[in-house]
């Protein structure tokens, strides 16, 4: 059930978390029996969130496969690194440490980028999100999941599936330094140092995940289509369980 349990977070503001809240328990009362008995008719916002983590290092094709899974299975893509890069180009009070932040390969406070990504799932009408680039941290993990804890929800306070894109590093620069997006991070300077921050910080979230036995990896060389290939059966069976 979409309960609130406890005490709300403090780094998020409270009218944020009361619209949260309002529509949150709209969920609720959508999945419960009401809903279930006017099967056939429950809009995509009715269902339980579907929630999908997509990691790896930069440029082993995370936003590549988003793109295709998006078209094959109907999720909302949610990249990270875009809702951070679109607080940039808006100006807003955060750009100016998000562009310093992202210029040096490091990673951005968790509350900024966790509030981004909430506000995003609040507004979609998907129901099923794919977070790409996201949690990059233990402490991004941990952030994330204390909002959730403080809903005592039907999806717990762990995503359903998480890939990771495993690509070697001699690949991943390559692709990076062809990518040609204009892209502040994509130079060889700031490739290193988030190659260094992707082993120190992000692969203990992916190896929490392993064992928690949440993680499917997928050896991202090769085609764009080959990847996908081995990415396609993972959501394939949970569509034939949903
Ligand atoms: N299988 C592939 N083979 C060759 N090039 C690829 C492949 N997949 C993606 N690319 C290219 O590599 C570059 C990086 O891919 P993409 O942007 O998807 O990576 P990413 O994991 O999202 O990186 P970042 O974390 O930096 O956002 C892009 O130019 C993309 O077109
Ligand atoms: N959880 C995240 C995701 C991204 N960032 C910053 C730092 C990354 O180098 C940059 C680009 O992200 P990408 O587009 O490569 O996914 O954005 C972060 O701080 N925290
Ligand atoms: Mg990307």
């Amino acid at each position: 059930m979409w309960r609130r349990v406890a005490s709300l977070s403090s780094s998020i503001s409270s009218s944020f978390l009361a619209q949260t809240a309002s529509r949150l328990n709209t969920w609720e009362s959508l999945t419960t029996g009401i809903a279930q008995q006017a099967k056939g008719v429950i809009a995509p916002k009715e269902k339980t969130p579907f929630i999908t983590f997509v990691l790896g290092g930069p440029g082993s094709g995370k936003g590549t496969q988003c793109i295709k899974i998006v078209e094959t299975f109907g999720f909302a893509h949610l990249s990270a690194g875009d809702l951070l890069r679109r607080e940039i180009a808006s100006k807003s009070a955060d750009g100016a440490m998000i562009l310093n932040t992202i210029k040096e390969g490091k990673i951005v406070p968790s509350q900024v980028t966790v509030k981004l990504i909430q506000k995003e799932m609040e507004l979609s009408d998907n129901h099923k999100f794919l977070i790409d680039g996201f949690p990059r941290t233990e402490e991004n993990r941990v952030s994330f999941e204390q909002i959730l804890s403080e809903w005592q929800s039907q999806i717990g306070v762990e995503p359903n599936v998480v890939l990771f894109f495993d690509c070697p590093e001699e690949e991943m620069v390559k692709r990076v330094l062809n990518r040609n997006e204009g892209r502040v991070d994509d130079n060889l300077e700031t490739i290193k140092k988030r190659l260094t921050v992707f082993q120190a910080l992000s692969l203990p979230v992916i190896n929490y995940y392993s064992e928690k036995g949440k993680l499917y990896t997928i050896k991202a060389i090769g085609t764009e289509d080959e990847i996908f290939e081995q990415v396609r059966p993972i959501f394939a069976a949970f569509e034939t369980v949903g």
